[in-house]
């Protein structure tokens, strides 16, 4: 796979909750790349410690994507390296020409699975609203469009464990990358 990817980096993008967080430390692994980020992990970092919930509290959702964009424009100059990213990077146009680095891949989680993996979770502000199902429906056909523009969509199964996911990854990414350009033999 090594050679196949040519050490280009992967972008995991969609929904929260697909388990771009999950699966990116995975996949890592398998690609024998080093490096793995996320992207909300280094925000928290970059925001001295505070946590999504408090940066969206304190400083509201464009100061949070303004530092998201500044992270992902960092990120982008590494190679080898699996990057999972927060379910709204796709939103501004600049953050594709940075994902573009890489291989964009969407994992693709039907709402009703998203809904019950994230039933008992508090950590994402977006979510806080009285209807949840009803704003990630709204968010992901807002949003749907934009995930479309990946390199690779990965339709994830109820049953799918993340080392099967990962596994289906391996498996199609070579049907999605460009050959090589070889110059024919007379070529000069
Ligand atoms: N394939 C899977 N099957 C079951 N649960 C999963 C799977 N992938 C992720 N999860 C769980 O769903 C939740 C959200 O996963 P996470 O990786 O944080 O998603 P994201 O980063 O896309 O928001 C976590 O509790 C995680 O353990
Ligand atoms: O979809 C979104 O807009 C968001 C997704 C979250 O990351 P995950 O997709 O990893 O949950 C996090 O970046 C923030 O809460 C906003
Ligand atoms: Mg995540």
């Amino acid at each position: 796979m090594d050679n196949i990817l040519k050490d280009i980096s992967v972008y995991l993008i969609g929904m929260m909750g697909a388990g771009k967080t999950t699966v990116g430390h995975l996949l890592a692994q398998e690609l024998g790349y080093s490096r793995f980020f996320d992207t909300d992990t280094l925000i928290e970092q970059l925001a001295q410690g505070q946590t999504i919930n408090e940066i969206f509290a304190t400083a509201g959702e464009e100061a949070f994507r303004e530092l998201e964009t500044q992270v992902l424009a960092e990120l982008c100059t590494y190679k080898r390296t699996v990057v999972s990213t927060g379910g709204g990077i796709v939103l501004r146009q600049k953050n594709w020409s940075y994902l573009q680095h890489g291989l964009v891949i969407w994992l693709d989680v039907p709402v009703e699975l998203l809904i019950k993996r994230l039933q008992e979770d508090n950590s994402r502000p977006l979510l806080k609203d009285t209807d949840p199902e009803k704003k990630l429906q709204m968010l992901l056909e807002q949003r749907q469009p934009l995930y479309s523009q990946a390199d690779l969509r990965i339709t994830v199964q109820p049953q799918e464990t993340p080392e099967q996911i990962t596994k289906r990854i391996l498996a199609e990414i070579p049907l999605v990358l460009k050959p090589p350009v070889v110059p024919p033999s007379d070529f000069n």
